[in-house]
């Protein structure tokens, strides 16, 4: 991979059966894998090339359904393509499917210490921000409470303070702000803004044109498990638009 690129994905392809709940089964793990596409499988990505410069904002686009998510989880590296290859030469801070790594059973503040020390703090540099992560969340009242009695906006509230602290280059940001009121969706929107001016990359997911073109200087545009366009997100919504806009 060229240096300069900090993410490079190269004709990558991931394919899922309609009717199993995970992409993979334990058989799979231990059988050489053909390429041919099985009876109920689908290629929710196929021949996706393209990489990513450090600093840059990337705005992905597509209907519901078209594999944007799917391409951030390859980016997350949860998902393993099929074909092809990813590259992420920097450490990454999902903010997708952002309560997922939560423990229903352990506390806020259990939560809290687990996910930012999975993502390489040390426990006094937890410390040291424990505060202002359990502040930006407002649920001071909370701290002690195991994190499944959370309401559902509560619980993105934690997930989102701890993990846009993280010290990782890499932001994926998907769709996780429709969530929260607009009072928080604010200050998420202020976050992410610090975040981009010290320098971090960013993955945005939005069907929002105004955070889009807020947040974002390049497009991806995915229909059908395929990148259409890459271009300046002024473009690529203008194409999108074109295509799909009513
Ligand atoms: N684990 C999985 N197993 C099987 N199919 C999956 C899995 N994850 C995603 N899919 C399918 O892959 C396709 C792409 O899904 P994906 O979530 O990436 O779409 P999306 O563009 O993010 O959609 P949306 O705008 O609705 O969030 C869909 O058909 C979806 O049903």
């Amino acid at each position: 991979m060229d240096n300069s690129f900090v993410i490079s994905v190269r004709d990558a392809g991931i394919r899922f059966r309609r009717n199993r709940r995970s992409s993979r089964n334990f058989k799979d793990l231990f059988s050489a894998r053909s390429r041919r596409t099985r009876p109920g499988e689908f290629w929710a990505l196929r021949n996706v090339s393209f990489d990513v410069r450090a600093g840059e904002s990337i705005g992905v686009v597509g209907r519901n359904g078209q594999g944007k998510s799917t391409l951030l989880k390859l980016v997350a590296e949860v998902l393993l393509p099929d074909e092809g290859s990813v590259t992420v030469a920097q450490g990454v801070a999902p903010l997708i499917e952002i309560t997922g790594g939560f423990v229903g059973d352990l506390t806020v503040r259990d939560n809290v210490y687990l996910t930012a020390g999975l993502h390489g703090m040390t426990k006094a540099e937890i410390d040291e921000r424990f505060a202002e992560i359990i502040a930006f969340a407002e649920i001071e009242d909370f701290v002690d409470t195991p994190y499944k009695h959370l309401s559902s906006g509560m619980k993105v509230r934690i997930a989102f303070a701890v993990i846009s602290r993280l010290e990782e280059p890499i932001i994926l940001v998907d769709e996780v702000l429709a969530v929260g009121d607009k009072a928080f969706r604010d200050k998420c929107y202020r976050r992410i803004q610090e975040l981009l001016d010290g320098g971090r990359t960013l993955f945005f997911v939005s069907h929002n044109e105004r955070d889009l073109r807020r947040f974002c200087t390049r497009g991806l545009y995915l229909d059908k498990g395929a990148l259409v366009m890459d271009a300046p997100i002024a473009e690529v919504l203008e194409r999108y638009n074109a295509d799909y806009g009513v």
